[in-house]
C-alpha cells in the first residue's frame, strides 16, 4: 500500500502542484551541476524552480583543480557526441570571452607525441598544423618527442566561471541547499525532476561501480614569460590568466587526495625539461583531483517506479570543462521534455 500511496502521491503532487512551477533539483555543484542548472533555466524560460543540492561547492570540487584547458582527454568512447559537446562549448566560450569575463583566452601550444595521433577533434581548433621532421627535431625536448602538432584551442578557468554560472543561477530565482545526499530516497516528493550531475559521487549514490577515479596531480607556478602550453604523454605545462598549470598524472582507482611531494618533484622535472625556462618559476600551490572516469559520459533519462524522473549527466572524465556546455545544453532538452510531457498528461 504504501508504495502505491507514494507513487500515487508523486503522481497526485505533479497534478496538484500543476499551476505551481516545476521544481527540479540538481545533485552537485562542480561545472556540470552549475552549467546543467543554467541551461536548465535558460532552455525551460525560467519556468521552472531549480535547486543544486550539493555536499562541495567551488571551490572545493574537483572542477576547480583542472586547468581548463579544451581538449577531450579521458571522455570515453562516443568520440563524435564528445566532438560535438566540445564544439559547442566552443561557441560558448566565444560568446563568455565576448562579454569581457576574465579567465577565458585562446592559447596555442604544442603537443609532442611518441606516437603519432592527429584526432578528429583538432578540426575543431585553430592554426592546427602537423610537425614535419625538421620541425619536430627543432622542438623535440627528450627521446619520445617523435611527432608533433601546433594548434590553438582556449582555455576556461574553472573557478571563476563556476562563479559567473552561480550569480546567474541565482538571479533567476535558483536556490542552493549544502548537503551530502545518502540517498535519493530523502528528496521524497519534493522534486519532479532530478538531475544527477554528482560526477564520482554516482559511483556510491546510484550505484554505478563503471565510475572511477583517475587521479591527477598539479603544481601551480608563476612564470610569465611562459606564453605557450606543451604536452606531451607524461607532463603537461597549461597556461591560465595568472599562473602556469604543470601537471600531469592519470592514476586510476586512485583515490588518495593527500599531495605527495615525489609525484610533485617529478612533474616540475619533466616539465623543466620540456621547456627550461620553468627553471625560474615561483612555485604556488599543489593540487589533487580524482577524474571521474566511465567508458562513455551518461547523458541520458533514467524512469524509476515511485521517484521522479532522473536525468543523469556526469562520467565526463578528464574533459568536464570541455564538454560541459554541450552536456548541459543536452541535459536541458531532456528536462525541458520531461516537463512538456507531463503537463501534456495532466
Ligand atoms: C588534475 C586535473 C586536471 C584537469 N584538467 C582538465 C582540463 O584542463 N580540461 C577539462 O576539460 N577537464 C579537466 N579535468 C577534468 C574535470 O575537472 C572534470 O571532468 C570535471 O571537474 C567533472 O565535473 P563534475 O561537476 O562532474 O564533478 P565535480 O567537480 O567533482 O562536482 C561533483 C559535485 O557533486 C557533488 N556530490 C557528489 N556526490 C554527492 C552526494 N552524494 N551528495 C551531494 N553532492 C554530491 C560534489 O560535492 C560536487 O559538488 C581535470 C581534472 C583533474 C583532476
Ligand atoms: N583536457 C585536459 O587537458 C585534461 C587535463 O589536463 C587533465 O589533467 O585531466
Amino acid at each position: 500500500m504504501f508504495l502505491i500511496s507514494r507513487c500515487f502521491t508523486h503522481q497526485l503532487m505533479t497534478f496538484s502542484n500543476a499551476k505551481m512551477p516545476p521544481k527540479i533539483a540538481v545533485l552537485g555543484a562542480g561545472i556540470i551541476g552549475v552549467s546543467s542548472a543554467l541551461a536548465i533555466q535558460q532552455i525551460c524560460q525560467k519556468n521552472v524552480e531549480v535547486t543544486i543540492i550539493a555536499e562541495r561547492f567551488s571551490p572545493d570540487t574537483t572542477s576547480d583543480v583542472a586547468a581548463g584547458l579544451i581538449e577531450p582527454f579521458l571522455a570515453g568512447s562516443d568520440v563524435e557526441r564528445v566532438k560535438e559537446w566540445t564544439r559547442l562549448t566552443i561557441e560558448r566560450i566565444k560568446e563568455y570571452m565576448s562579454e569581457g569575463n576574465l579567465g577565458a583566452e585562446e592559447k596555442s601550444g604544442y603537443w609532442m607525441q611518441s606516437v603519432k595521433e592527429v584526432p578528429d577533434w583538432l578540426k575543431l581548433m585553430k592554426n592546427v598544423k602537423v610537425l614535419n621532421e625538421s620541425e619536430v627535431a627543432a622542438i623535440r625536448k627528450r627521446p619520445g618527442h617523435n611527432f608533433g602538432v601546433f594548434y590553438t584551442t582556449w582555455y576556461l578557468e574553472p573557478t571563476r566561471y563556476i562563479d559567473y554560472c552561480t550569480k546567474k543561477i541565482m538571479e533567476n530565482g535558483g536556490k542552493i541547499i549544502q548537503r551530502k545526499i545518502e540517498n535519493i530516497d530523502e528528496l521524497g516528493n519534493d522534486f519532479d525532476v532530478i538531475v544527477n550531475c554528482t560526477g564520482l559521487g554516482s559511483r556510491v549514490l546510484f550505484n554505478d561501480e563503471t565510475i572511477r577515479p583517475c587521479r591527477g596531480q598539479i603544481v601551480r607556478v608563476s612564470c610569465p614569460q611562459v606564453r605557450h602550453f606543451f604536452i606531451d604523454d607524461d607532463f603537461y605545462t597549461l597556461i591560465n590568466d595568472s599562473c602556469l598549470i604543470l601537471g600531469g598524472t592519470k592514476d586510476l582507482d586512485q583515490w588518495e587526495l593527500e599531495v605527495n611531494s615525489k609525484t610533485a618533484q617529478k612533474i616540475i622535472e619533466g616539465n623543466c625539461q620540456n621547456i627550461p625556462s620553468l627553471r625560474h618559476a615561483k612555485i604556488l600551490s599543489h593540487h589533487i583531483g580524482l577524474r571521474p572516469c566511465r567508458p562513455t559520459v551518461r547523458l541520458e533519462k533514467e524512469i524509476k517506479n515511485n521517484y521522479p524522473p532522473i536525468i543523469h549527466n556526469y562520467g565526463h572524465g578528464g574533459s568536464g570543462v570541455t564538454i560541459h556546455w554541450g552536456c548541459a545544453l543536452e541535459t536541458a532538452e531532456l528536462v525541458n521534455k520531461t516537463i512538456i510531457e507531463r503537463k501534456s498528461h495532466l
